[in-house]
């Protein structure tokens, strides 16, 4: 028998190609994804060596974040920068024979977003992309995680990547989550409890009762944002709700396919008495819907909580950090999250802009209206969202109540397009970070989950979701 192995241990095994002594292997890549923003240096390196893509079939290229969500896009990007690095991407596609969704495909959207949809990603995968939070496919028993241009390059090339083996980290979630508490809740609450450097050198494994309950939805929002937690990647087993989910996509196995797929898929799991380097544990019966004050996500605290006091932390380090957060953040220690006002919201993001989230704002929303003092944004994270929830009549409720629906794409989650926060603006963002000038210059960014976000929008301040009716 062998040693038993972790749902980590098991892909990466099943992806070696090459071992070196020293530990460092090169390993097979199944699915390579590409945005407009880590790819132009990739593409000329290729044709400055003269090479081709090595599997322009594994490859899927797509525009998010640079392009505007307003809905005349379809007339031309204005501004330049955005236009250009737009441009670069549509012709190195076409050159290098790799499918690409520009603008104006309806499969278009955030590069997260539409893998899972196309059913391109696909459990026991190994997934990279040029960007950090390509831990999001995690969520489908992949093995994903973000890469360098060099990198890029190198997979477009031969379709392998040179990598060391991570530690194995288990994060368990037991219990069930109260009512109005939601996925996003759970992995702010895990990265106030580790904190941003907790998982570094760690693939995260999420598992436990609450988790087995979300779905897809809620794991990706849970992959998602393991990058934050300082992780390489974070994966969930896949299940019947993954096997059901990735069923019929365009992209997925069918028929004698799909069968033998599904026998090999249902052997991802972590055997039983696997060795784990970390262990985390969390009830989800305690967790409240969680609302971040400062400039790092690990900065969280209960809605039903105050802006805490910088004074009463020891590590001088810390402390001066957490004083400047406060200062860039214009709060007061003492005050209640409940009191602080909002300027904007966003809603979207790669983080929460899937369908469920949607509806989960829509029946918040129903019937109220945004307060005069706010300006909301609902940005679907694709074309087939967007789709689906006008299909549900969301987008009336939202229009009604006085959101701004827009066209899919990375929008406000980080300042490269036209939807950015004014100077100390304040913000309820779905999104995964806060960082200083995230959101725009000196804007001020407050991670919430979509529900919490709506109630915000309507309410003018923080509210509790648990009160809401
Ligand atoms: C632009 C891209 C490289 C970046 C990332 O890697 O994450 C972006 O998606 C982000 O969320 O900050
Ligand atoms: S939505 Fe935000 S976090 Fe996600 S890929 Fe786009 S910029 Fe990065």
């Amino acid at each position: 028998m062998s040693a038993p192995r972790t749902l980590y241990d098991k892909i990466f095994d099943e992806h070696v190609v090459d071992r070196q002594d020293d530990g460092t292997c090169l390993l097979w890549i199944d699915r390579h994804l590409v945005h407009e923003v880590t790819s132009p240096q990739a593409f000329e390196g290729l044709r400055m060596a003269g090479r081709k893509v090595r599997h322009p079939e594994k490859t899927l290229a797509v525009v998010d974040h640079n392009v505007p969500t307003s809905p005349d896009r379809v007339n031309g990007i204005k501004n330049e920068e955005s236009r250009i690095q737009v441009e670069a991407l549509a012709k190195n596609a076409a050159d290098f024979g790799v499918e690409y969704y520009s603008e104006k495909d309806r499969r278009q959207g955030i590069v997260h977003i539409i893998g899972p949809e196309q059913g391109f990603t696909l459990p026991g995968m190994t997934i990279v992309c040029g960007d950090s939070h390509t831990s999001t496919h995690g969520a489908f028993g992949a093995l994903a995680h973000g890469i360098g241009t060099s990198e890029v390059e190198h997979v477009l090339a031969t379709q392998t990547l040179i990598q060391n083996k991570a530690k194995n980290m288990l994060v368990r979630v037991d219990g069930q989550l109260p009512e109005g508490v939601t996925a996003k809740d759970i992995i702010l609450a895990i990265i106030g409890e580790i904190g941003t450097a907790g998982g570094t050198g760690y693939v995260i494994e999420y598992a436990g009762e609450a988790i087995r309950a979300l779905s897809m939805e809620g794991r990706m929002t849970i992959c998602n944002m393991s990058i934050e937690g300082g992780a390489r990647a974070g994966l969930i087993a896949p299940d019947e709700t993954t096997f059901a989910y990735v069923k019929g996509k365009p992209r997925a196995p069918q028929g004698e396919a799909w069968d033998m797929a599904l026998d090999y898929w249902k052997t991802l799991y972590t055997d039983e008495g696997a060795h784990y380097d970390k262990v985390v544990v969390l009830d989800a019966a305690k967790l409240p819907p969680i609302v971040t004050w400062g400039s790092s996500p690990e900065d969280v605290t209960s809605v039903l909580g105050v802006v805490p006091n910088p004074d009463e932390i020891e590590d001088e380090n810390k402390r001066n950090s957490k004083k400047r957060a406060l200062d860039y953040m214009g709060l007061t220690a003492g005050t209640k999250i409940t009191d602080i006002k909002l300027d904007r919201v966003f809603i979207g993001s790669c983080t929460n802009g899937r369908i469920e989230d949607l509806r989960a704002v829509a029946a918040v929303a129903k019937g109220k209206k945004v307060a005069a003092t706010v300006n909301a944004m609902i940005v679907p994270g694709s074309g087939l969202v967007k789709a689906q929830a006008e299909a549900e009549g969301l987008d009336k409720i939202f229009i009604e109540a006085g959101f701004d629906w827009r066209e899919p794409g990375c929008s406000m989650c980080l300042a490269m397009n036209d939807d950015r926060l004014k100077p100390h603006e304040r913000c309820a963002s779905t999104s995964n970070r806060n960082f200083e000038g995230r959101q725009g210059f000196k804007g001020r960014t407050h991670l919430v989950s979509p529900a919490m976000a709506a109630a915000a929008a309507i309410a003018g301040h923080f509210v509790d979701i648990r009160d809401w009716h």
